[in-house]
Parts: structure tokens; C-alpha cells; sequence
């Protein structure tokens, strides 16, 4: 079957690392299900991921269906400092976006692609607007927990007290969830959080909430089982996660990284099993110089072997550049292997690895579970905290390193090496392997061939597919009565398309 008669979603995706993996993993998946899946992104990051990844102009074969990249400018120059601003930079995507979308759509139904279905991911909620304005169907990605979905969701709704400049330290109890300490709720809801306006776009996207007809989760039912049951009574939820692995098409090479994985598999390969502590805080956490030395130091002490992350910053990020301190590496000697960038999700599934010392952003949390890897946790904002109580205390993998960013407490040396010693030799650490793999084995089969994750998807992309139906039924409708809006372009070029998939006998609509 060419490309051409497939039902087409168009992914649009917030240019981080943390929200492009997720959904263009998911792009793989319904690609694999039969969907022509285009992924789009800003031309910034567009440019960092041919460079790093394997992404060429044309069309990628994943399962029984196809990927495809197109970039769009937003309309700054290549070096403009203020990306590293959200606040500025997310209202001049959304000004873009709003034009820039629905001419790239216009374009794919003029090229014979017409689109049935839009999906984006937090921060950029615009996108359901477009997907109104033009009669299109629209879905979000959520790439965070069901728990940090509910808290978002009560906080936007002033169903439950939150912490706030006269209460600070109140505990928080929201439904079918542990009680949560003041600082175990996504920190971008406290009031003295330094990043307000990751609370504005999360935000946004609530207000926005009613436009999706439904809402995915890189999450799993056995995982999240009793809030996830609570919030589907009340959003229109469905559970695609773990994402990162895709069953039928195991070998596709096409990844979204912005920056190349340094080589450490060979090193990783020469090393005992279960004896590296792998460290990354993610791609946008940037510790300070002197909990930085801390960590070395504990690194070095504990005397196990470590596979270590050290991206550098931005250029216009503001921060410092990091160093280790005097002779670390020689110290650490072949004990020690220090990186820009790793492949994680090949790190995660390597025998020597013994635990994952993480920022606890919530793909790097649903790697680790899916990989049957005990943690010890580092979070620092936003849903980390959270994810970091759940990883300790409810999923019951991980040893707390810290509590985040808003303690404002330096972890010392002899604090890093005893939770690294805990979480890789003794009962605990045996414990939470046990857990581990127990995690792993559920998270598998819930994306296997009839499992829960794999329902869903397979739900979904029958629905897409019902609703592209009716997407061409009406523009069919409006290009007869001569409607020459855009999304009767659209519909025009979709009859084109139509007449000719019918020829194939591929796809039968009624108009
Ligand atoms: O590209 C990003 C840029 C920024 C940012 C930019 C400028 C600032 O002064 C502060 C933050 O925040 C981000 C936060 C993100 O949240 C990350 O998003 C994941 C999925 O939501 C979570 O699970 C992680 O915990 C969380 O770090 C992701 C980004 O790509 C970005
Ligand atoms: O050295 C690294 C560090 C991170 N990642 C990937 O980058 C993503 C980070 O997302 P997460 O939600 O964990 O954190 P964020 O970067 O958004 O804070 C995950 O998919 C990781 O597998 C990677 O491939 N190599």
C-alpha cells in the first residue's frame, strides 16, 4: 500500500527533548498501526535533530505505516537569545504556529495528504485551536504522570487547597493519591516557584482541555491503576504508555535526539553485571558548581563504577559551565566514564548497569520502570518531586537522594556515597530490583499485542480513522456548496485523494 491512501495525523510538538521523545514515539506507534504520522516541530530544533539523528526528507517505513519530518520557522533568527525564554518565546510560537499550521496543512492536502487528525503535547495548547478553526479533530499528548495530570487539574479547578503564600507548608490530599508533602506537588504550582510561566503554558493547556477528544498518557494502567480510573470518569483519558518501546516495529532507527549519543556501550560492555551506577539529570536540569563537586565526590568514595552525563548548556541558557573537580577523572580511572550525552534507553537495558541515579522527569522515570531499573532520586522541579514520592514510596524502586530544588540544601558527599552503596548492594537494593522487574514485567505486557496500552492505541487509530471519515464527509459537503475557506481546501484536495483511494479500493467513504 503506497503512503498516499493512509489515514495522516499531524504531530505537532512543544521543541524540548523531554516532549519531542514521547510523541514522536508515539507517531511510531500509530505509524506502526497503519497511520501516515508527520511530526513537526520548530526548524530550530528540526536542525539539531537531522544533525544528531537519523531524520532525512524522506518517507520512513515503521510497521504497516510511514513517518515523515517536516520543520516549521518560527520566525526568529537562528541565533536568538530569547528561545531560552519561555515567557517570550512561547506567545511568538503560538502567534507562528497559528499561521504557520494550518498552511503546512493546506499544503499536505494540496500534495495529496490531506489531514485527518491533529496532536500536540503540553506547553503549546494552541494547537487544539487550530484544530478547531480548521473542523479538524485534535488529541494531546500528556507526558507526565496521571498523578501530576490529577494535581494540574485540581489546582486549575480550586477543588482542593494548594500551598500558597499564607500556607506554605500544608500537606495536600487529593483523590485516590498518597498525601502529598508541600513539596511533593509539581513545584511549578507553588508560589514562590522561579519558573511561573511553565505554570502559565501548563495551565493553558487546562483551559484548553475541553478541545481534545481525548487524552493520551505515556502511562499504563497497572502503573497508575487507581487514579487513572478516577480521572477517566472525568477526562477523556487513555493509557498508551510505556512508549519508548514498540513491538512491531522493534528495529525502527528513526529517534528524535538533538544531540549524538556518545559511544559507551563498548565501555559499558566491559564492566561486570549490575555494577554501574548510571547519573543523568535529563536535558534541562543544570545543577550548581558545588553540588556538582558533591556528586564526584561521592561517585569517587563509593568506589562504584559510574557511567556519568555532563551535557553542556546552552549558550544562551546563562548557566556556568561545569567542571570536575581537579584530577576526578584519573582518580575514577577506568572505574568512571563520563559523557555529553548517553542513549539512555540502550544505557537502561544494559545488564552492567545496577541503578539510575535521575532528575525523575517522567520519561526518564517510565525508562526506568520499563527497564526493571532500581533509582535513587535527584529531583529538582515541576513533576519531579512528584514523580520522586511515587518512585520511593509508591512504586517502591527508588532511594531519595534529595527532596528538589526549592530545599535549597547542598547533598553532601557522604549522603551521595550512602544512597549509592544502598541502592546497589544489601536487602534494599535487592528489594527494589524485585520491584523493578515486577514494574518491567507489567509495562510489557501492557504494550504487548492485546494488552492495556496496546488497546488503547489500537482504539485510537480506529477512532481517528472513523473521524477522518466524517472530516472528508463534511468538507465534501462544504466544497459543493462552494465554501472556499481553508478547510474546504483542504476537503477539496481530500476529494481528489478520495476518488483516487477509491480506485485502489483502499478506503470507502460516503459523501
Ligand atoms: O525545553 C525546555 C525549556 C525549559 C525552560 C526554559 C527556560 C527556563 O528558564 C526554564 C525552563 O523548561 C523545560 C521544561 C521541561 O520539563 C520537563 O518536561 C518533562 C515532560 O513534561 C518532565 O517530565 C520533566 O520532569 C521536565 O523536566 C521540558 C523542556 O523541554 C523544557
Ligand atoms: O544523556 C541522556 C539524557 C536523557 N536522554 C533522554 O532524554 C529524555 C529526557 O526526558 P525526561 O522527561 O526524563 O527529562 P527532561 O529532559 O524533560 O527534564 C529521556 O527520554 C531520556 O531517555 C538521553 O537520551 N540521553
Amino acid at each position: 500500500m503506497g503512503s498516499e491512501a493512509l489515514v495522516h495525523v499531524l504531530l505537532v510538538s512543544f521543541p524540548g527533548q523531554g516532549h519531542v521523545n514521547p510523541l514522536l514515539r508515539l507517531g511510531k506507534r500509530l505509524a506502526s498501526k497503519g497511520l501516515l504520522v508527520t511530526f513537526t516541530t520548530p526548524e530550530s530544533i528540526g536542525k539539531a535533530m537531522r544533525k544528531a539523528s537519523n531524520i532525512g526528507e524522506e518517507l520512513s517505513p515503521v510497521g504497516d505505516g510511514f513517518i515523515r519530518f517536516e520543520f516549521f520557522e518560527d520566525g526568529w533568527d537562528e541565533d536568538e537569545v530569547r528561545r531560552q525564554d519561555l515567557d517570550q518565546y512561547l506567545p511568538q510560537l503560538e502567534k507562528v504556529g497559528k499561521v504557520l499550521i494550518p498552511e503546512m496543512i493546506r499544503r499536505n492536502g494540496e500534495q495529496g495528504r490531506p489531514v485527518s487528525c491533529l496532536i500536540n503535547n503540553p506547553f503549546i495548547p494552541w494547537v487544539s485551536d487550530v484544530a478547531e478553526s480548521l473542523g479538524l479533530p485534535s488529541a494531546m499528548l500528556w507526558v507526565q504522570s496521571c498523578a501530576c495530570f490529577t494535581a494540574y487539574y485540581h489546582y486549575y479547578h480550586g477543588l482542593v487547597p494548594f500551598p500558597s503564600e499564607t500556607a506554605m507548608e500544608i500537606d495536600i490530599q487529593l483523590p485516590r493519591m498518597p498525601l502529598l508533602k508541600h513539596d511533593e506537588v509539581p513545584s511549578f504550582l507553588y508560589p514562590t516557584t522561579p519558573y511561573p510561566f511553565l505554570r502559565r503554558a501548563i495551565m493553558g493547556q487546562y483551559k484548553n482541555l475541553d478541545k481534545p477528544f481525548c487524552i493520551l498518557m505515556d502511562t499504563f494502567q497497572e502503573l497508575e491503576h487507581e487514579i487513572i480510573e478516577y480521572m477517566s470518569k472525568i477526562s477523556p483519558i487513555k493509557t498508551v504508555g510505556p512508549l519508548f518501546k514498540n513491538p512491531k516495529a522493534p528495529n525502527a532507527t528513526v529517534k528524535g535526539d538533538f544531540m549524538k549519543a556518545d559511544d559507551c556501550v563498548g565501555w559499558l560492555d566491559s564492566k561486570p553485571a549490575s555494577s554501574v551506577v548510571y547519573v543523568s539529570f535529563g536535558s534541562v536540569v543544570y545543577l550548581k558548581q558545588d553540588q556538582w563537586d558533591e556528586i564526584a565526590y561521592g561517585l569517587l568514595n563509593s568506589g562504584v563504577n559510574f557511567l556519568w552525563v555532563m551535557k553542556p548548556p546552552h549558550k544562551d541558557s546563562g548557566y556556568e559551565l561545569l567542571t570536575l573537580p581537579e584530577g576526578f577523572l584519573d582518580k575514577a580511572g577506568d572505574k568512571g566514564k563520563v559523557v555529553q550525552w548517553s542513549p539512555q534507553e540502550q544505557v537502561l537495558a544494559h545488564p552492567s548497569v545496577a541503578c539510575f541515579v535521575t532528575h525523575c522527569g517522567w520519561n526518564s522515570t517510565m525508562e526506568a520502570l520499563t527497564s526493571g531499573m532500581p533509582v535513587v532520586a535527584f529531583p529538582q522541579w515541576g513533576d519531579q518531586v512528584t514523580d520522586a514520592k511515587y518512585l520511593v514510596d509508591v512504586f517502591k524502586v527508588g532511594v531519595r537522594m534529595c527532596r528538589g530544588e526549592a530545599e535549597n540544601k547542598l547533598i553532601t558527599r557522604d549522603v551521595v556515597e550512602q544512597c549509592l552503596l544502598e541502592a546497589t548492594s544489601g536487602p534494599k537494593a535487592e528489594e527494589m530490583k524485585r520491584n523493578a522487574m515486577k514494574w518491567r514485567a507489567a509495562a510489557e505486557a501492557s504494550f504487548a499485542e492485546g494488552g492495556s496500552s496496546d488497546q488503547n492505541i489500537q482504539a485510537f487509530v480506529d477512532e481517528v480513522k472513523r473521524r477522518s471519515l466524517e472530516v472528508l464527509a463534511a468538507s465534501v459537503k462544504s466544497a459543493a456548496k462552494g465554501g472556499a475557506d481553508l478547510a474546504g481546501k483542504v476537503a477539496a484536495n481530500g476529494v481528489a485523494e478520495l476518488k483516487e483511494s477509491k480506485v485502489n479500493g483502499e478506503l470507502q467513504v460516503v459523501s
